[in-house]
């Protein structure tokens, strides 16, 4: 169970390839933050999707770097932290995170195409013990999501938006439900229509310094040229 002496800021965690990241990435970031009076978010930029090839996947550098571009003058942070924890499976990057911050309140966000697939995680209950767990409507995938394995389990931890408001409320397991206009925007869509974004976005790594990661202010191995 999380524990009641988290009280600083409550931030938002979006983990994902961002193979590239879009407008949508931005916009559900954006909406939670409002939504879940969210001090910040931060995404966590994987370096590899247990669940996905790596053939396909662009490189860390270059998904970091279309992350940068599009969370530009918001209150989104992107990290590439599991490079340096040494973590993949995000059951372990919480249990590093948590420690780390002991002061901050964590929630998990993902869409609705993620919970549909959550109880392929590794230690997925695990994961809903350490910290809330709030899921974003995604167009096309909300059927799945209500019916998946993980729901089944998750539906008696179903909490009002208002309980990750307040310290004195915040618990887990918790699961909240974020619904607004459906966006319909996806990273398969754009690798679709440019299959070489990596390349021709300029978002391949071409300063000659790292660039610095926005959460442990550290240099990104690999984001030098
Ligand atoms: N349009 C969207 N609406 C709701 N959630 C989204 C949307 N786009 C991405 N997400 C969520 O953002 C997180 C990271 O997504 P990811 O980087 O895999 O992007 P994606 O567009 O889903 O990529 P792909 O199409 O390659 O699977 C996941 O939790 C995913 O569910
Ligand atoms: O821990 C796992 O077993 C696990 C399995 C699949 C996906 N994840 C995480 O889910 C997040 C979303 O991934 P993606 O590729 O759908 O954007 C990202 O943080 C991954 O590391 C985690």
């Amino acid at each position: 169970m999380t524990s009641r002496r988290r009280s600083g800021p409550i931030t938002g965690l979006l983990g994902g390839s961002f193979n590239p990241a879009h407008g949508g990435h931005r916009r559900i970031s954006l909406f939670a933050i409002d939504a879940l009076a969210l001090d910040e978010v931060w995404w966590l930029v994987s370096p590899g999707n247990p669940l996905k090839p790596a053939a396909g996947m662009a490189p860390l550098a270059a998904r970091v770097a279309s992350a940068r571009r599009v969370t530009r003058h918001t209150r989104i942070r992107v990290t590439a932290i599991e490079r340096e924890l040494g973590t993949r499976y995000t059951v372990d990057t919480l249990r590093k995170l948590l420690a780390r911050y002991p002061k901050r309140r964590f929630v998990w966000l993902m869409g609705a195409d993620n919970l549909a697939q959550f109880h392929k995680w590794k230690d997925w209950r695990r994961i809903a013990n350490l910290l809330p767990i709030a899921v974003i409507a995604r167009p096309g995938y909300d059927a799945d999501a209500l019916a998946s394995p993980a729901m089944v389990w998750l539906r008696r931890f179903r909490k009002p938006l208002s309980s990750l408001r307040s310290p004195e409320r915040w618990s887990a397991p918790a699961l909240v439900t974020l619904r607004f206009d459906p966006d319909t925007r996806s990273a398969t869509a754009i690798r679709q229509t440019d299959p070489d974004w990596a390349r021709t976005s300029g978002t391949r790594a071409s300063r000659s310094m790292p660039c610095r990661d926005a959460v442990t202010h550290r240099p990104i191995p690999g984001t030098a040229a």
